[in-house]
């Protein structure tokens, strides 16, 4: 499989598998980007063949500076980028063009730069307010189900998307779902919004965990010291009552950690 290949070609990588983790942890920031960009590169063109599309989720915060590889010329001129779908796991209700804004952090970093077509980018509609705009970034997808652009999980009834990229925060929050909140245990909504954000700004919209659980691939990035507590509350041995969001990613397909030395540095 593309992962396979992926693992196998990554020499510094230590790597440890169970039936639908991986937990790799590279030396750097820059080996976790390097072998990122192999990743999605690879299940872009296993989903490009298998059903002509590839539907894949963006994070906004450090994510997007570790898909930095996806520029360079061997992406660039092999990935197929017109056969993508771009979509967010969160968003802050700001406009397009602010400073806080996922949107705006994706398309500098990575979608001005690469030729993927404009139509094919999901942007919120940063002309609602936090309700409206979960609600119309809904509808957009149950849309793109009925078009066939987006697959629907038979287990789960809620949208499966080909590959998710998630950051984690350094409280093990993913996507806004932060510890403790009543979003938590949303599994009606596929899209949702939060008023009351602890990490500002407050105002957001984001994927539902059912969603989120529903992917065929994701892969969890997380890089730097200040995020390696959480890290270790994930994937180290303690035992804790109480689970971070973090912990409740667990998804139909496979999930791939991608760690660098610093965020691993309590395993
Ligand atoms: O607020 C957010 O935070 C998380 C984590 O960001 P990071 O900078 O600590 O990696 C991010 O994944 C999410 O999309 C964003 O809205």
């Amino acid at each position: 499989t593309p992962e396979d290949q992926h693992g196998s070609a990554t020499a510094k990588a230590s790597m440890a598998a169970t039936a639908e983790r991986k937990v790799e942890v590279f030396d750097t920031e820059e080996e976790v980007a390097v072998s990122l960009a192999k990743y999605i590169a690879d299940l872009s063109d296993k989903f490009c063949k298998e059903r002509g599309a590839f539907t894949i989720v963006l994070s906004g915060g450090s994510l997007i500076e570790s898909l930095r590889k996806l520029v360079e010329p061997q992406y660039i001129d092999s990935v197929e980028w017109s056969k993508w779908h771009v979509f967010w796991v969160d968003e802050r209700v700001v406009p397009k063009d602010h400073k806080d804004s996922n949107y705006k952090l994706a398309y500098d970093g990575l979608l001005s730069k690469v030729p993927i077509l404009p139509g094919n980018v999901y942007a919120i509609n940063d002309a609602l307010s936090a309700e409206g705009a979960a609600d119309d970034y809904e509808t957009r997808l149950k849309h793109l189900v009925n078009c066939g652009v987006l697959a629907l999980s038979a287990a789960s009834g809620f949208p499966k998307f080909d590959l998710m990229l998630l950051g984690m925060g350094p409280d093990g929050h993913v996507a806004s779902l932060f510890p403790g909140h009543p979003l938590l245990k949303e599994n009606k909504r596929w899209v949702t919004f939060i008023k009351d954000s602890p990490k500002p700004p407050p105002e957001r919209i984001t994927f539902t965990f059912p969603v989120i659980n529903s992917s065929a691939y994701i892969a969890l990035v997380v890089t730097g010291a200040p995020q390696a507590g959480a890290v270790q509350r994930a994937l180290g041995n303690g035992q804790n009552s109480d689970k971070l969001p973090v912990q409740m990613v667990s998804p139909e397909g496979e999930l791939t950690w991608f760690l660098d030395k610093d965020a691993a540095s309590k395993l």
